[in-house]
C-alpha cells in the first residue's frame, strides 16, 4: 500500500514555495564606516545560523560600493526614502540622531510578517530566531538604562532614577506622579510591518515635535501600550556593565549593542572613560573575531549545496542567489530593490 501522505499534493508541494516571511532587518545611511559594523552583524549572524536574512535599509548616501560589498555578503539591500521630522523643528532633535526617523520606513517591507530590527553597531553571539515565534500584536525590545550623560537632557537622570533599578533610587510619586512609562532601547526590537501602522507612524510623526532620541522616543511613545519588555540578554547596551552590573549575567547574553560612547568595534581607541575595562576589551575582541573571520563571509556555492531542493528552485526563479534562506518574495509596494548581484 502506499504510504499516507500528510499533504495529499504530494512531498514536493507540502512545503512552501516562499518559505520565510521572515527576516532580520538593519538600517544604513552615509559613506561613512557604519558598513563595516553591518557586515560585522551579517557575519555574525552566520555564525549563530540565523534561519533568516538580513535586510538593509539603505538610505539614497550609501554608496554603490558599500552595496555591492553586503550584497556580496548575502544581504538584501534596499533603498529606502529619508523621513525627516517635521519641518523647521529639527534643532530640537540631536542632530546625531535625525537621520534614524528613516527607520520607520520599514513597517513597510510587507513581504515579510514579522522582523527583528538590529542596529549596525549591534553583533549576535547566539541564535535569536526563537523571537519570531513570540506572539504577534505586540512590540518587544529591551528596556533601556537612564544612567548615562546622553540622558541629562531627563528628569530620570536628574534624580538619578533608572527603570533597570527602580527600587535603588524611588521615582517621587507624591511629587511627580507615576513613573515614566517603561522604555525600550530602539537599537534592538521584534515587530510586524503593517501598512495601516505605517500609515499611522507617517502621520502621527507629522504632528510630533522631535525630541532628543528622535525615532526612539517617538516609537517609545507609539507603541506604549503594546510595548513588552525582553530580557537584557537580547540587547545590552553596554552601559549595563558598569551602571547594573548586578542585572547582567555576561555569559548568558546573545546580542551586544556597541552604543555606549567609544565603544563602536571598528573607532575602539580603549582612551574613552570605561573602555579600559577588561569586559569591554573581550567584547570589542570578539566582535573583530567574526569581523576577520573569513569562513564566515557568505558563499554561495555553499549555500547553495546546502539548500533544498525547494530553495534552490526559488532561487532559480528569482535570478538570485543571495535571497537563499529568504527567497524573493516581491515587494507588495513599491520600493527599489537591489537584489544582490550573483557573487563573482
Ligand atoms: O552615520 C550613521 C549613523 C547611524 N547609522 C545607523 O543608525 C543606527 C543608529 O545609530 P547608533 O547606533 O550610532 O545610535 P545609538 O545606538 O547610540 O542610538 C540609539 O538611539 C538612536 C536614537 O535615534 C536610535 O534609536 C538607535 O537605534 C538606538 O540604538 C546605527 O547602528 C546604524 O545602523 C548609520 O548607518 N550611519
Ligand atoms: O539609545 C540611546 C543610545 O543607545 C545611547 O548610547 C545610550 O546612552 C542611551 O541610553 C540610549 O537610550
Ligand atoms: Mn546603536
Amino acid at each position: 500500500m502506499a504510504p499516507k501522505l500528510d499533504n495529499p499534493n504530494g512531498p514536493f508541494l507540502a512545503k512552501p514555495l516562499f518559505r520565510h516571511d521572515r527576516a532580520y532587518v538593519t538600517f544604513l545611511a552615509g559613506n561613512g564606516d557604519y558598513v563595516k559594523g553591518v557586515v560585522g552583524l551579517a557575519k555574525g549572524l552566520r555564525q549563530v545560523k540565523a534561519a533568516y536574512p538580513l535586510v538593509v535599509a539603505v538610505l539614497p548616501d550609501v554608496p554603490q560600493e558599500h552595496r555591492r560589498v553586503l550584497a556580496e555578503q548575502g544581504c538584501i539591500v534596499r533603498e529606502i526614502e529619508p523621513i525627516y521630522p517635521p519641518d523647521n523643528q529639527t534643532q530640537f532633535a540631536m542632530a546625531y540622531y535625525v537621520i534614524n526617523y528613516s527607520k520607520l520606513r520599514i513597517w513597510q517591507f510587507l513581504e515579510y510578517s514579522k522582523m527583528i530590527y538590529l542596529d549596525g553597531d549591534i553583533q549576535v553571539f547566539d541564535n535569536i530566531d526563537h523571537l519570531f515565534d513570540l506572539p504577534d500584536g505586540y512590540l518587544y525590545g529591551v528596556m533601556d538604562c537612564f544612567c548615562e550623560k546622553t540622558w541629562s537632557h531627563t528628569p530620570q537622570y536628574k534624580l538619578g532614577y533608572c527603570q533597570q533599578s527602580p527600587e535603588k533610587i524611588k521615582w517621587p510619586v507624591a511629587e511627580l506622579g507615576q513613573p515614566p512609562q517603561l522604555y525600550f532601547n530602539a537599537g534592538m526590537f521584534v515587530f510586524e510591518p503593517n501598512y495601516s501602522t505605517y500609515e499611522r507612524l507617517l502621520e502621527t510623526l507629522k504632528i510630533t515635535p522631535p525630541t532628543p532620541f528622535a525615532e526612539q522616543d517617538f516609537l517609545n511613545m507609539f507603541f506604549r501600550d503594546v510595548y513588552k519588555p525582553i530580557p537584557l540578554i537580547y540587547n545590552l547596551v553596554l552601559a549595563m556593565l558598569w551602571r547594573h552590573p548586578e542585572n547582567v549575567e555576561l555569559d548568558k547574553v546573545k546580542v551586544v549593542h556597541y552604543c555606549a560612547a567609544g565603544s563602536k568595534p571598528w573607532r575602539y581607541t580603549g582612551k574613552e572613560e570605561h573602555m579600559e575595562r577588561e569586559d569591554i576589551k573581550m567584547l570589542v575582541n570578539r566582535w573583530w573575531e567574526i569581523y576577520n573571520d573569513e569562513s564566515l563571509d557568505y558563499n554561495k556555492k555553499a549555500a547553495v549545496a546546502n539548500a533544498d531542493p525547494v530553495n534552490i528552485l526559488a532561487v532559480a526563479l528569482s535570478g538570485s542567489a543571495a535571497v537563499l534562506g529568504a527567497p524573493a518574495a516581491q515587494p507588495k509596494r513599491a520600493a527599489n530593490y537591489l537584489m544582490a548581484p550573483p557573487a563573482a
